[in-house]
């Protein structure tokens, strides 16, 4: 079976600065991966390098291949020509919650279907009835179907976040990558927003990679964690092992940042909940 994501020593340079060293890496179906790491670790720029928005470097070490389920995203700096089919399922959050705010929700979520649409129908946003259900169901099971009709800028970040979870769904995504969904959040609208991913992934059998400034989230919501340090993949293994004592280890002082205030702390759902539908 192929990986849902497969990273072959990739490395991404900007003028003397490397963002991402020589990284590899394999994302299993339906494998759910915390990426942490401090700010300027690469994290975003893996995220990019993976659905292929950004190329790798051309003259790597390696081949620099990035693969979603077998299909080729790029290679040795160049997309693929299969790359449109590959996107097909990736499906993306990012922290800048990426909708057109103009738009109502239910567009914003349809613009999911795109990929399956023919070009005209696309082009004039006509989407059938078949297309509409979808969304609207999509939005129901985020628990923000009540917004529908509403622009997407009149919702909150939260609930932004979740239209952009819905339009992964309507895509038919199987693997989702976010990126820092939740860095401008409130705790609790953060905390709904992992529990809506994270029911995503386990009721769909999506793969899902978040990157994540704060490790309580990652220790929380997963069981793999992937961490980075100025480009590299300084550790990648059970969510277990991560404390703050491994942390400083890994990071030095500036593990700090990756640390919560207790404050914040996050307190893990019973799994109940996390299955449970979230409504706002
Ligand atoms: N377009 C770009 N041009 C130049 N440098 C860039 C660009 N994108 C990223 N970088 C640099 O690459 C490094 C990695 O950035 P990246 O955004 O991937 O880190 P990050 O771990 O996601 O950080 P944060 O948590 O702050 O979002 C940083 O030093 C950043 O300044």
């Amino acid at each position: 079976m192929a990986a849902a994501l497969q990273l072959d020593r990739v490395s991404k340079t900007y003028g003397a600065m490397c963002a991402v060293d020589d990284v590899s890496l394999t994302i299993r179906e339906g494998e759910r991966v915390a990426l942490i790491g401090a700010s300027g670790s690469g994290k975003s720029t893996l995220i990019r390098l993976a659905s292929g928005l950004i190329l790798a470097d051309s003259q790597g070490r390696g081949t620099g291949a990035v693969h979603a389920f077998g299909v080729k995203v790029q290679e040795a700096g160049r997309l693929s020509a299969e790359v449109r089919s590959a996107r097909r399922n990736i499906g993306l959050v990012f922290q800048q919650f990426a909708l057109a705010g103009r738009l109502s929700v239910m567009t914003n979520v349809m613009v999911g279907a795109l990929g399956r649409m023919n070009a005209l129908r696309g082009t004039l946003g006509l989407f059938n009835s078949d297309e509409r259900r979808t969304a609207y169901a999509a939005l129901a099971e985020v628990g923000i179907a009540q917004h529908a009709a509403k622009r997407a800028r009149e919702l909150s970040g939260g609930q932004q976040q979740r239209v952009a979870i819905a339009r992964a769904l309507v895509q038919g995504a199987r693997l989702v990558l976010a990126d820092e969904p939740i860095a401008s959040l409130d705790p609790k609208s953060a905390k709904r927003v992992m529990d809506t991913l994270v029911t995503m992934s386990r009721d769909h059998g999506i793969a899902l990679v978040v990157s994540l400034h704060q490790v309580d989230y990652a220790t929380t919501y997963f069981d793999r964690v992937i961490a980075m340090n100025a480009g590299r993949v300084v550790f990648d293994g059970p969510a277990s092992r991560i404390n703050a004592g491994f942390l400083t280890e890994l990071y030095g002082a500036s593990a700090e940042e990756l640390i919560l205030p207790s404050q914040f702390a996050v307190t893990p759902p019973p799994a109940e909940a996390v299955l449970s539908q979230t409504v706002s």
